[in-house]
This record gives C-alpha cells, sequence and structure tokens, in this order.
C-alpha cells in the first residue's frame, strides 16, 4: 500500500503516454501552420485579376522568414526559455498557445480581409528566406501577414521547448527517445499535411481556407493543452506530497541564473548546439530549394516536382520512432547522430555530382529520411543527459535560437549563390550543394566530437534511456 502511494503519475504507462499524445498533438497542429503557406506561394503571386493575391517573390520571401523575426532579433526565443525555467510548463505552455491563435489570427485577419490592392507600400529592409538584405516596397498586407506570422512563431518555438520539458518530466527513466521519436514523427504528419492539403484547399475553396483551417487547429491546441495542465497539476501536487521526493525535486526544480552558467560553461553543451545548428542549416534550406532542384536538374515536371521532396517528412513518421526505441533500449546515441550526419552529408554530395535522373533522386531522397530521423531521435534525448531538468528550458531555447539564426542566413547565402549561378533562367545548383555538403562535413566532425566528449565526460550518451521495467 505504502508503496502504491508513493508511485508516480507518470508510472503510469497510461497517463505518461496520454500526456505524450495531447502534448504531441498540440504541436503537430502547430507544424500544420508553420508549413501551410508554403505550397500555396504560387497561388499567392498570381496576379489580383487571376484571383489571386499579386504578391511578389521577395514579399513571399519575407513572409517565410518572418516566421523567426521575433524569435531571433527580439531575443522571444531565450526569453521563452527562461519564462519556461522560472514559470513551468503549465503558464508557458498556455502562452505559446495562445501566441499561436493570435498570430494565427492576425495572419487570417491580413489575407481575407486587407486589401490585395498593391497601393498601399512599406518601405522596410527585406530578410526573406529567398532574397538578401536590401530594402524593398512591402504591401502593407504582406507586413501585417508576416508580423502574424512572426507573432505565431514566438508561441511555435516556445511550445516546442515547453512541449520538450513536458516530456522529459513524464518520460526521464523511461522510453524518452520513443516518446520524442513520436512527438517529432507527429509533427512531420503536421508538415505533410500542410503542404498535401493546403494547395487543393486555396484551389476549391480560397487562398485564406488553409489559414482558417491553422486557425482552427491552434484553437483546438490551445483546448487540448488545458486537458495537459490538469494533468501536470495532478503530477505536481503528487510530487510535493511525497515525502520522500520533496526534499529533492523541489530544490531539483528550482532554476537559478547561475544555472545558465552552468550550462553556458557545459562544452557537451555546445556541441549538442552547434552539431543542431549545422545540421539543420543543411537539412532544411536544401528542402526549401529541393523542389527547384527537381525540376531544373532533374528535369522531373513541375505539377509533380513537390511530391519527391514530400517524401522526407512521410520517411520520418516511421524511421524516428524507430530510431528512438533503439536508443532507448540499446543505447548508442552518440553513435546513430555520428550516422545521421554521415548518412546526411553522403546524399547531398551524391546531389551534388552530375547525375540527372530522376529516380536516383527519389532513392536518395528516401535515405535522407532515415538521416532526416536518425539525428533528431537521438539528438534532443541526448539534451536532458548533459543539462539538468532546471535549466531545460533555457538549454532547449538557446539551442533553437542559435538553429533559427543558421536557418534565416543559410538559405540567403544559398538563395544569393543561385542567383549569381543563373543563366538565361537556368539556375547552376553545383556551388549551392557544396554549401551543405561542406556543413554537412562540419556536421560529421561535431558528432564525432560529441563522442569522444561523451567518452571523457560520462555524460551517458551512449547508454539506453529506459532504466527500470514499464509497469
Ligand atoms: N524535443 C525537441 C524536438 C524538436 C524537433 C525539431 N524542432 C525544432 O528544431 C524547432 N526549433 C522547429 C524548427 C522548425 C524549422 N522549420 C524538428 O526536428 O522539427
Amino acid at each position: 500500500m505504502t508503496e502504491r502511494l508513493e508511485r508516480r503519475i507518470n508510472d503510469s504507462a497510461t497517463m505518461r503516454w496520454t500526456a505524450l499524445a495531447i502534448v504531441a498533438v498540440t504541436m503537430m497542429l502547430g507544424y500544420f501552420v508553420a508549413k501551410e503557406m508554403s505550397s500555396i506561394e504560387d497561388l499567392l503571386e498570381l496576379p489580383v485579376s487571376q484571383g489571386g493575391l499579386g504578391w511578389t517573390s521577395s514579399e513571399y520571401g519575407f513572409f517565410a522568414g518572418s516566421r523567426s523575426f521575433f524569435n531571433v532579433f527580439c531575443f522571444m526565443l531565450f526569453i521563452g526559455g527562461i519564462i519556461l525555467d522560472k514559470m513551468g510548463v503549465r503558464f508557458t505552455g498556455l502562452l505559446a498557445c495562445l501566441l499561436m491563435v493570435a498570430g494565427v489570427s492576425i495572419n487570417y485577419y491580413a489575407i481575407e480581409f486587407m486589401s490585395p490592392e498593391p497601393t498601399t507600400y512599406v518601405n522596410l529592409p527585406v530578410i526573406g528566406s529567398s532574397v538578401g538584405l536590401g530594402h524593398a516596397w512591402i504591401k502593407r498586407q504582406v507586413l501585417m501577414a508576416a508580423f502574424g506570422f512572426a507573432v505565431f512563431g514566438v508561441g511555435y518555438e516556445m511550445c516546442g521547448i515547453t512541449v520538450s520539458k513536458v516530456m522529459v518530466k513524464w518520460f526521464t527513466g523511461f522510453e524518452m527517445a520513443l516518446a520524442m521519436g513520436i512527438q517529432v514523427a507527429l509533427a512531420r504528419f503536421g508538415t505533410g499535411a500542410a503542404l498535401l492539403c493546403s494547395h487543393p484547399l486555396a484551389q476549391r475553396y480560397s487562398i485564406s481556407t488553409p489559414v482558417l483551417c491553422g486557425l482552427i487547429f491552434v484553437s483546438l491546441g490551445l483546448l487540448v493543452y488545458i486537458v495537459y495542465c490538469f494533468m501536470d497539476v495532478k503530477f505536481d501536487r503528487q510530487v510535493q506530497s511525497s515525502p520522500a521526493r520533496t526534499a529533492t525535486t523541489s530544490e531539483d526544480e528550482k532554476f537559478h541564473f547561475g544555472d545558465l552558467v552552468v550550462t553556458l560553461k557545459n562544452p557537451g553543451f555546445w556541441l549538442i548546439t552547434i552539431l543542431c545548428l549545422l545540421y539543420y542549416s543543411a537539412l532544411y534550406p536544401f528542402l526549401d530549394f529541393a523542389t527547384k532542384i527537381m525540376i531544373y536538374k532533374y528535369g522531373v515536371d513541375p505539377s509533380w516536382a513537390g511530391a519527391i521532396p514530400s517524401i522526407l517528412p512521410f520517411s520520418t513518421i516511421l524511421f524516428t520512432p524507430l530510431f528512438g526505441m533503439v536508443y532507448d533500449k540499446k543505447g548508442h546515441g552518440a553513435t546513430l547522430m555520428i550516422l545521421g550526419t554521415i548518412i546526411m552529408t553522403a546524399v547531398i554530395f551524391v546531389f551534388t555530382l552530375p547525375i540527372t535522373s530522376s529516380t536516383v533522386a527519389i532513392v536518395l531522397m528516401v535515405v535522407l529520411g532515415m538521416a532526416f530521423s536518425l539525428l533528431p531521435s537521438a539528438m534532443w534525448p541526448s539534451v536532458p543527459k548533459i543539462i539538468p531538468m532546471k535549466g531545460l528550458g533555457t538549454g532547449y531555447s538557446i539551442i533553437f535560437y542559435i538553429q533559427n539564426i543558421g536557418l534565416i542566413l543559410v538559405p540567403m547565402l544559398v538563395g544569393r549563390v543561385n542567383q549569381d549561378h543563373t543563366v538565361n533562367g537556368q539556375v547552376d545548383f553545383t556551388p549551392s550543394m557544396w554549401i551543405f555538403t561542406t556543413i554537412g562535413i562540419a556536421a560529421v566532425v561535431v558528432s564525432i566530437l560529441l563522442l569522444l566528449l561523451d567518452k571523457k565526460r560520462h555524460y551517458g550518451l551512449q547508454e539506453a534511456n529506459v532504466k527500470k521495467e514499464d509497469s
């Protein structure tokens, strides 16, 4: 009886998987919104007379890049991490969901109710994903939509770090990597669903319909997160009322600014941060340009060229939980990361070669899907082995922050290189593929250094995550 009273809510597999399902669904709905406009770029850029909004490519680039603006330039991601460690997962998660709802509402207002006519322009520095620095005239509608997307971006990344902390809270000592793998897989499903559904929805109804769907989704995400908050209250009450755990847990969860210094002095933290920066800076921007590469280099018909890169998010749905399971049961987290970086770099290198068969491109994309699963399934669950729980929010936020800088700068660089290597409308992607390959090689080196450091510092990256029998 005593033993039963001392059991925590997360000792029950049903309860912890329910908690995971709730927060992962909230995040998945956010991932849908993050990509809902990508596949309707052509419709946004159609002239108003043809039913489009008449945006220019630069305006779309400005809008696409705006998701990271407040996070990077106003340090909102970093501030979000501090809020998370100070205020906890309930407050921060709700705040994140509210920001997502507010951001998408502004976005919807701009697309549905503001005039698409190019009558009102605002002069602004353009820092779009494929545009580069400079000044351009931006329509007010674009500006408002971008403002909404930037507000959404703050909530989206804040939700990401909160969900990560929730998973560590419930799954430490259990199937943490599998849980994180399933969360990432659901997130990829959100991405894939947006890529597949937005265009047909916009064509069938109106351009604002995918945004309206996104608004409904993030509102649902908010409601679902409120349900999680009740579970979280129960978890915390149980921990506080357990005399055996109170002393350690309450002290454990208090965050002091000194903890930030400890995190910043940790070389393992920096290696993981640099690895995250390099890996995502090679993979995500490559994905952004992949459709164009399929058309220009592999001669794929534009009508289905987007389907080849979409293999990537869908293949990760299967592979990420699978590799997570391997990490939970067998360990070898650092080795999985090395494998992920090597496969990614090798595939990108083959894309650099003068091979133009679309079958080869499809096979490469499937293999890349494996790399896209290997590293996230091992890297994210490794963070709590390096940073203690109380500083985890700040830790994840710094990692995400530095990752976001790469996600802004690398597409800008590649966009410029592509522009410089365009002759008669034909782009030579070889120089930009070399950029991705070089970043990949650097990622391989950093992942090997992480393994060596783990051997020296004993973070436990090669150890299995499941420590006790499930009940
Ligand atoms: N438990 C952490 C899971 C993180 C998953 C990871 N997300 C990010 O890195 C975010 N900063 C969002 C980046 C979105 C870029 N388009 C992921 O692999 O998506």
